[in-house]
């Protein structure tokens, strides 16, 4: 069964420190939420507090609209991952995945029977008597989640599972992980730090800093739609035009309009709506590269956009260090924002 949770004005405050400030948060039975933010900013905090690992200062949290708040960890049935994979090292994967069950003293057939259906679920059938020692870190992170659900948790809480993985496997995992989550329909939430990482894997993003909330919702609507510049920031790359620099665009009551790099069109020919400046940088990037522009419009002062022109374009344009460009930012594409 898959479970809805509801963090409802939740605080946390450690002396005079405050990690949470009146979170609230709703999260659908299947649904997978990442929370994603800096350093700090009180997602692990968030995490602990619904596994019960501690308890709120304030507000509440509820599994299935049942208030859990004083229930402890035990009681709350979940399982979970960290990023150290936290296995046993003298117990081979397969006791490492029985463990729980053998806790729990269900009959050593069904463990068998249940152990080997998760194994195959990894895809590591052929490691199940490796001790931990002779596994990679994707592999036993494998193991780790196995563990995780072996004993058919509601819900399932990963701390940065992923972030002791070199790319490729860390790559590879996310739809390891998306797809067994999918499959089980298990309500999950993500702590990461990783834009990309939270923008491949959740149906939701809780963006968070400060010990707040700053924005929730879809990989898409955080990206193409951030509500203020903390998210437009944090997430993707984004160039800022001030209001006191901007006489070009009449901002009216925005104090800041934004664009990202991959919106600008960079050209060689002038016409309406273009802002002349020279190119003061080009990075290589793989399937893109990222051009420097100095703008040189009078009333604009001195000021550089970064623009990301894709391969092929990069390519064909053959854009040069110190060569006179014009930079075109479509109106539809500026976001704006009341306040910086
Ligand atoms: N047990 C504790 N005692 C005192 N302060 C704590 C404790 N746990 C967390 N904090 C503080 O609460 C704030 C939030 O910490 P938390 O670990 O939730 O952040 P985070 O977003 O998970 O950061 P990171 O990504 O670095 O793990 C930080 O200022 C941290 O120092």
């Amino acid at each position: 069964m898959s479970v809805s949770l509801k963090i409802s004005g939740v605080s946390k405050v450690f002396d005079k420190n405050v990690a949470l400030n009146n979170v609230d948060l709703q999260i659908q039975a299947g649904e997978f939420v990442c929370l994603l933010g800096p350093s700090g900013c009180g997602k692990s905090t968030l995490l602990r507090l619904i596994a019960g690992l501690d308890r709120p200062s304030e507000g509440k949290i509820y599994i299935n609209d049942r208030d859990v708040t004083n229930l402890p960890p035990s009681r709350r049935n979940f399982g979970i991952m960290f990023q150290s994979y936290a296995l046993f090292p003298n117990l081979s994967a397969f006791e490492n995945v029985a463990y729980g069950l053998r806790n729990k003293k269900m009959k050593s057939k069904d463990i068998q029977e249940r152990v080997d259906r998760l194994f195959e679920m990894i895809k590591l059938t052929s490691a199940k008597d490796r001790l931990p020692s002779q596994m990679s870190g994707g592999e036993q992170q494998r193991v780790a989640l196995a563990r995780a659900l072996a004993t058919e948790p509601d819900f399932l809480l990963l701390d940065e599972p992923l972030s002791a993985l070199d790319a490729k496997v860390r790559i590879s995992l996310r739809k390891e992980i998306c797809n067994i989550q999918k499959e089980l329909n298990l309500t999950t939430i993500m702590v990461t730090h990783d834009q990309d990482e939270a923008l491949t894997m959740a149906d939701r993003i809780v963006v968070m800093n400060k010990a707040v909330v700053m924005q929730e919702g879809t990989p898409e609507e955080i990206y193409e739609h951030p509500e203020n510049p903390f998210v437009a920031d944090f997430i993707g790359s984004i160039n800022f035009i001030d209001k006191e620099k901007s006489k070009v665009y009449d901002l009216g009551n925005y104090e800041r309009v934004a664009i990202r790099p991959e919106k600008i069109e960079i050209t060689r020919n002038p016409s309406d709506n273009v802002l002349r400046g020279r190119i003061t940088d080009i990075e290589f990037r793989g399937f893109y590269d990222r051009v420097s522009v100095q703008v040189s419009h009078v009333l604009y002062g001195d000021m550089v956009l970064y623009v990301d022109v894709p391969f092929q374009t990069a390519k064909e344009m053959k854009f040069r260090v110190g060569e006179n460009v014009y930079v075109n930012l479509p109106k539809e594409e500026l976001l704006c924002f009341e306040s910086a």
